[in-house]
């Protein structure tokens, strides 16, 4: 390891963790933080059980449950369906045979577990975390290494505290500019992955940089490192500062008095060094960026509010072409509709990508004193019970519901409906989620991926609008 060449923050967290190389690349990595959910873990205690081990530092692990809880006032009576019941279940048994943290259902401090890590002070600057879920990219907000692993390696996580990665390549993502009112992190993400195409990270870590991303919160920065894995990335991440710094003062499990002081004095120096090497780099334009909406099955079909269904005939790759016509199909979209001509029948507001409060304050801001639209339902799950109890402490439950929104307990819910929480067939829905997969939300419903603003005008609307020039 030179420690006098230019290193990015990526670098450096990587640097600070390895402990062994291996021929071919494979890195032996410590890892500083667990997180672990019902869907993905199972298996992994199973293993544990079967070859006699403990889990190696449960100080560091922390359990939830999100994916599979109702999101349903009357909770805590049950869950009805019997495989949700039974993986609920399990982790309970799991965790208290193996001496983990854990927040169940009835925990205030529940959620998903995207939302609760950072809320807790568990996701920190410098740090490795891992969890065995996709988005687990989320934290690297805080300018954590942060790392979405498979059951098996959930498995190897729980008895080692350690992981077998190779490096990946460094990738820096420039966004200039500040965004238009109404237009946000959401938009800026959607049209990052629009730009680079779901495979454009592929075996790279990406850095966010630039004024936009500086300009953003941490809520804005974690809905962008969210979706890095829907750009095919490793992982997505974001210097720390001063946004982060005062975000994670007095937080449960933040460091107190000196060793804060200390903590952030070492945050300070993790920052990409000047003329650090990136293997490859975007550039966007925030500032005169418009709303984003998708229109396909692929975070990556995505268009401005102002634009048309785009024709998949004008594609030259042949497979391409037939990918997104099926697509086009699938979403029941004819080319050359006005995004703002298409109606909606649903409208989901909740998910680690856009489930937070200011997500919600943003929603609250723009339903206020207005009603959604004859035919339209909304739902709105808080990703975390502490986000719940903020947005109710503010008054935002009231307008919402007001609005004739539900108002729903904290978890993953129609993000993915592992729960009751469905889409009907051929349901078309304004999503704040991440993911508009075929069958995502429920058999053969249609969702689009959208901005918490657009999701909360669409509702009132019924149907997309410029939110730019809404009112
Ligand atoms: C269930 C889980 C493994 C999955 C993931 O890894 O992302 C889920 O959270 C998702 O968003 O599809
Ligand atoms: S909210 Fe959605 S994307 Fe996030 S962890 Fe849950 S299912 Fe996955």
């Amino acid at each position: 390891m030179i420690q006098d060449q230019p290193r990015t923050l990526y670098d450096k967290i990587w640097d600070d963790h390895l402990i062994e190389t291996g021929e071919g690349g494979d890195s032996l990595v410590y890892i500083d933080r667990h997180l672990v959910h019902e869907v993905t873990s199972p298996q992994a205690f199973e293993g544990l059980r079967a070859s006699g081990r403990r889990v190696r530092h449960p100080e560091r692990t922390l359990a939830v449950v999100d994916h599979n809880v109702p999101t349903s006032p009357d909770r805590l009576l049950g869950i009805r369906n019997e495989e949700s019941r039974v993986q609920v279940e399990t982790l309970e048994a799991n965790v208290a045979e193996f001496g983990l943290e854990y927040y169940s259902a009835a925990d205030r401090r529940q959620g998903i577990v995207h939302i609760i890590g950072p809320e807790q002070g568990f996701t920190l600057p410098g740090t490795t975390i891992v969890c065995g879920d996709s988005h687990t990219s989320t934290h690297g907000a805080f300018g954590a290494l942060a790392v979405g692993i498979g059951t098996s390696e959930v498995e190897h996580v729980l008895a080692t505290q350690t992981l077998i990665q190779k490096k990946a390549r460094n990738m820096l993502v420039e966004v200039t500019g500040a965004p238009p009112a109404g237009v946000g992190a959401k938009d800026i993400i959607l049209a990052i992955i629009g730009r680079i195409g779901t495979a454009g990270g592929t075996g790279h870590v990406i850095e966010y940089a630039g004024e936009a991303v500086r300009g953003l919160s941490m809520e804005g920065r974690m809905t962008i490192c969210n979706m890095s894995i829907e750009g095919g990335a490793r992982a997505g991440m974001v210097a720390p500062d001063e946004t982060t710094f005062a975000y994670l003062k007095d937080r449960p499990r933040a460091p107190k008095g000196e060793h804060w002081e200390k903590a952030v004095a070492w945050w300070r120096t993790l920052g990409s060094d000047e003329g650090a090497h990136f293997d490859k780099v975007v550039r966007l334009d925030a500032a005169d960026l418009p709303p984003i909406v998708s229109w396909g099955s692929s975070p990556e079909d995505v268009v401005s509010i102002d634009g048309v269904v785009p024709d998949p005939d004008e594609i030259l790759d042949e497979n391409k072409r037939l990918s997104k016509k099926r697509a086009l199909e699938y979403m029941g979209l004819t080319p050359g509709t006005k995004m703002t001509d298409i109606r909606l029948d649903r409208i989901f507001i909740g998910s680690c990508t856009n489930g937070r409060i200011e997500d919600l304050r943003t929603v609250a801001k723009i339903v206020e004193g207005r009603r959604i639209a004859d035919g339209v339902s909304g739902m709105i799950v808080p990703g975390s019970g502490l986000v719940k109890a903020q947005a109710e402490a503010e008054g935002l439950d009231v307008i919402l519901k007001g609005a004739g929104f539900d108002w729903r307990e904290p978890g993953c819910s129609m993000c993915l409906g592992m729960n009751e929480d469905r889409l009907s067939p051929l349901e078309r829905c304004a999503s704040t989620s991440n993911r508009n997969f075929e069958g995502r939300q429920g058999f053969k419903g249609r969702t689009h991926l959208v901005s918490p603003a657009m999701a909360a005008a669409a509702a009132i609307a019924g149907r997309f609008v410029d939110v730019r020039t809404w009112s």
